[in-house]
């Protein structure tokens, strides 16, 4: 397999003890994963150590091959991130948006602003303001300022949060075609499984900071046994620790 992610014994402790330890995790080109864990299990901070928002204590994260945070603009420039809150301005319109955020890439044709509103189901609303969206079309639109720079892989901290179930199946339904259409790649994470779930190729499931299981679905799940089934055994595993975040002893 070829990784264009690499996470290897990442641990990073905040001063209140809390955070991820020891956490490996890999995805292959064209592969959709799903990040999964219960609030607090430190989902948010593995996306944010990836996208050098903080650094790690100890471990490596490499992007195409690219040692973060050393090589970050190099490794960064294939990847699109949509992470903690899809920040969009509620009283300017999609497409209004979208060319400010082409500012941040120089040379971008102004063409690539219609291509990515269209990529994301948006075109008939791109001169809406936002503040008149769903929070469905938010996120979309969200998704569409991560796909401006033509990325080969996507982060998606929580995307179908607070969504509708019409709402999580757009985004699903475009997550899906990105994938089939313009081979991209993405790592998603979510507490809700069942969002997210038909699409997953690859699963990391962390529980208190820990990576505790991960690699390719079709070797992890049984035949049979769906994922959110698999997920909750999974869990329910290490049942009875509370999930505070906070790490057991001190980093290894
Ligand atoms: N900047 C920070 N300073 C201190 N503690 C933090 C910081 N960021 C996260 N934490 C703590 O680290 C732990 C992991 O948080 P993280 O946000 O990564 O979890 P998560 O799996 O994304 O949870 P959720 O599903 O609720 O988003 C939590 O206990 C959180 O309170």
């Amino acid at each position: 397999m070829e990784a264009i992610l690499e996470a290897k014994e990442v641990s990073k402790r905040f001063r209140n003890g809390r955070g991820i330890r020891n956490v490996s995790f890999e995805i292959g080109r064209g592969e959709i994963a799903g990040l999964f864990g219960p609030n607090g299990a430190g989902k948010t901070t593995l996306l944010k150590l990836i996208t050098g928002l903080i650094r790690p204590d100890r471990g490596t994260i490499r992007l195409f091959g690219c040692d973060i945070p050393e090589r970050f603009e190099q490794g960064m420039s294939r990847v699109g991130a949509v992470i903690e809150t899809a920040d969009v301005y509620e009283y300017m319109s999609a497409y209004d948006q979208m060319k400010l955020a082409a500012r941040f890439y120089p040379g971008l044709p102004k063409s690539r602003i219609d291509q990515v509103l269209e990529q994301v189901g948006l075109t008939p609303y791109r001169g809406e303001k936002a503040g008149h969206y769903s929070l469905g079309m938010k996120m979309r639109l969200a998704l569409a300022g991560a796909l401006l720079p033509e990325p080969q892989l996507v982060l998606l901290d929580e995307p179908t949060n607070g969504l509708d179930i019409e709402g999580i199946r757009d985004v699903r339904l475009t997550i899906e075609r990105l994938a089939a259409e313009e081979g991209i790649s993405f790592l998603i994470s979510s507490h809700m499984i069942d969002d997210m779930g038909k699409l997953i190729d690859r699963l990391g499931i962390m529980r208190r900071g820990e990576m505790i299981r991960q690699g390719l679905r079709r070797d992890l799940v049984p035949a049979g046994v769906t994922l959110e089934a698999y997920y909750l055994s999974q869990i329910r595993q290490t049942k009875g620790a509370e999930d505070d975040g906070q790490l057991d002893g001190e980093l290894a």
